[in-house]
C-alpha cells in the first residue's frame, strides 16, 4: 500500500481495491497506469491489490471500521468483485465506483461506465453522487441480475471453468450451448407482489436491477436502477429449439416480444419450483430456491 498527499479535502482517502484474478489479469496493468494519473493530479490515494475475496473484505471491514475519512471505495475487477465489495459496503455511506477490468462487466455496460480508464477516473474526482436501488435476495445484495434456473446452471458451470478469464464473455455463450443440451425446464410458482402465478415448463427466470448478464446478454432490457422496481423475464413453455432463437435475440434486447417470454415489473417476487434451482446474483452463486427477491430502492451510494 502506498499513500500519495493531498488534494481535494484533507484526509479524504480514495480507496482502490483491485482484484488480482478479475479480466485477463488486466485489474494490475490498469491500475499501474492509474497510480500514475493520481500522482501527476496528487490525489490522495491507497491500493489495496487482493487474490482473494476474503482477504479484501477483511481489509474492507477494518477500514470502515476505523473511521478513516473514506473519499470513495474504487474497484478494479468485474461484477464478481462489484458483488462482494457493495454487500461489505451497504449500509455505509461511502460512495463506491468501479473501473471495470472484469470478463463480463455487465453492471459497467448497463451504467455506461467505459474501460477507458483516464474518462472514468477524471469522472471520479468531480465527487458527484448519486443514490440507486439494490436486489435484495436472501441476506445478499445484487447489482445486476438474479439468474434462476438455466442461467443458474451457466453461470454454475461458467465460473468453475479454468478458461473463462481467457474468452471473456464468449465463455458465457460457450457454456450456454453446453447446458443447453441436458437441461431440463421445471415447474415454476411464482408470487408476483401478491399474484400467484403457476408455470409448467421454465427455463429460466431472471430478476433484474440493471439489464445485462452473462456477459452482455440484455435478458431485461427496460431495466433501471433508479425507479424501484424488480424487472423479470420469464422463458417458459417452449421447445429446446425454440431457445435459440431467443438466444439469438437476446443480446439485443428484442427477445420480450417473442411467444414464450413474459416480462413483469414489481416490487417482490417469491420463487418456488419442483426441484431446488440454482440462483446466481452478479453471476456469483448464492444457492438454490426456494427465494425471494425485493427491491431496495436509493440502498447504495456511486460515483459513476
Ligand atoms: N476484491 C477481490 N479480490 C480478489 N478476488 C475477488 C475480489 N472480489 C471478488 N473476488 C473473487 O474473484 C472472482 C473473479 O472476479 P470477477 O467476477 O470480478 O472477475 P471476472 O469473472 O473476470 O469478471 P465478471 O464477473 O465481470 O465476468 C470472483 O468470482 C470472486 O470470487
Amino acid at each position: 500500500m502506498e499513500t500519495v498527499r493531498p488534494k481535494g479535502e484533507r484526509g479524504s482517502v480514495y480507496y482502490f481495491f483491485v482484484n488480482r484474478t478479475s479480466g485477463k489479469g488486466r485489474s494490475v496493468e490498469v491500475w499501474n497506469e492509474i497510480e500514475k494519473i493520481l500522482k501527476e493530479k496528487n490525489v490522495q490515494y491507497q491500493a489495496v491489490t487482493t487474490d482473494t475475496k476474503e482477504e479484501a473484505l477483511e481489509i474492507l471491514k477494518e477500514l470502515l471500521c476505523t473511521k478513516q475519512a473514506i473519499q470513495a471505495i474504487v474497484a478494479l475487477g468485474g461484477d464478481g468483485t462489484i458483488h462482494s465489495i457493495m454487500n461489505e459496503l451497504i449500509g455505509s455511506s461511502v460512495p463506491f465506483s468501479v473501473i471495470p477490468t472484469g470478463s463480463g462487466n455487465d453492471y459497467a455496460r448497463a451504467r455506461g461506465i467505459s474501460k477507458d480508464y483516464r474518462k472514468e477516473i477524471e469522472k471520479l474526482l468531480l465527487n458527484e453522487q448519486k443514490k440507486i436501488d439494490l436486489l435484495e435476495v436472501g441476506n445478499r445484495h445484487c447489482m445486476t441480475v438474479v439468474g434462476i434456473g438455466f442461467d443458474g446452471k451457466v453461470a454454475d458451470e461458467a465460473n468453475k471453468m479454468k478458461w473463462k478469464r481467457w474468452l471473456g464473455g464468449t465463455a458465457y455463450f460457450f457454456t450456454i450451448l453446453k447446458v443447453l443440451l441436458t437441461y431440463k425446464p421445471s415447474e415454476i410458482k411464482l408470487k408476483l407482489n401478491d399474484e400467484e402465478r403457476l408455470f409448467k415448463k421454465v427455463w429460466l427466470i431472471a430478476i433484474a436491477n440493471h439489464a445485462y448478464y452473462g456477459g452482455g446478454i440484455k435478458i431485461c432490457p427496460i431495466a433501471k436502477s433508479n425507479d424501484g422496481k424488480l424487472d423479470i423475464c420469464v422463458i417458459h413453455s417452449l421447445p429446446k429449439w425454440r431457445l435459440l432463437f431467443i438466444l439469438a435475440r437476446v443480446f439485443s434486447g428484442k427477445h420480450v416480444s417473442m411467444k414464450g417470454v413474459e416480462y413483469h415489473q414489481v416490487e417482490k417476487i417469491e420463487v418456488e419450483s419442483d426441484e431446488p434451482l440454482f440462483v446466481t446474483a452478479d453471476g456469483e452463486m448464492m444457492g438454490q430456491t426456494p427465494t425471494t427477491v425485493s427491491i431496495k430502492k436509493e440502498a447504495f451510494h456511486v460515483m459513476n
